[in-house]
């Protein structure tokens, strides 16, 4: 697997991941929700780098410039619920993207998966980003992709994830193909008894959406 750390120099990323891990901030769930997408376009810009891309023309009013544009056709796709303000700022790069959702559910302690709900386009021949805040266990992005690779393979997936316990991104190099890449904000800790990440942010779709029954 290959791993990208996106926050390895400082910049304003560590902001918006501060914002997002303050119990203070995290009050304001709006605050949350926009921080989320705010990360979700620098992931966006960061792992554009790695994309495939060809020449085009385009002309301005006074001649033409040979430009270097994406070749991919890009699709992503989010874990439910908490990847949807994620998903809102690759999106908000990606414009031309296609785009899917499936629901993930930890039951158990979190030990089993419940894949229940996918509405995804196809993605065979094209570049898959899987987009989820957290990787905890690892067992939702695991029970996704392999709910998701019954029928098609992309050309490239990309796995991107805000925050990733060792745990997680372990349980990924085990059960999932080599030639993945896995783009990541921040490496925590740990995960506690309740398989929540240490330090991390609390549970990421309670903050953005307001807890469930
Ligand atoms: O790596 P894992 O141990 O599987 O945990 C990570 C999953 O947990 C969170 O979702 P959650 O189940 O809390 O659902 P929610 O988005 O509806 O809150 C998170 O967004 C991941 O999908
Ligand atoms: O720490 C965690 C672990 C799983 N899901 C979350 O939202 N937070
Ligand atoms: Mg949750």
């Amino acid at each position: 697997m290959h791993i990208h750390y996106i926050s390895d120099q400082n910049s304003i990323l560590n902001h918006f991941l501060a914002q997002l891990r303050d119990v203070n901030v995290q009050k304001d769930s709006m605050r949350f929700r926009k921080n989320m997408e705010r990360i979700g376009e620098i992931m966006a810009y960061e792992l554009s780098k790695k994309l495939s891309f060809k020449t085009a023309s385009i002309t301005t009013p006074l001649g033409t410039k040979d430009t270097m544009l994406i070749k991919d056709e890009v699709v992503l796709c989010s874990i439910l619920r908490a990847g949807l303000a994620l998903h809102t700022g690759f999106m908000s790069f990606f414009d031309e993207a296609e785009n899917g959702f499936v629901s993930a559910a930890r039951t158990h302690g979190a030990s089993e998966i419940l894949v229940e709900y996918q509405a995804a386009p196809s993605f065979e021949g094209k570049c898959l980003l899987l987009l989820d805040p957290m990787l905890a266990t690892g067992h939702s992005m695991v029970a996704v992709i392999n709910q998701l690779m019954k029928k098609e393979q992309p050309k490239e997936m990309h796995i991107c994830v805000v925050i990733a316990a060792p745990e997680g991104i372990e349980y990924l190099k085990k059960h999932l193909p080599e030639n993945i890449h896995l783009w990541v904000a921040s490496l925590d800790d740990c995960l506690n008894e309740h398989k929540y990440i240490i330090p991390g942010i609390g549970d990421a779709g309670d903050l953005a959406y307001g807890e469930k029954l």
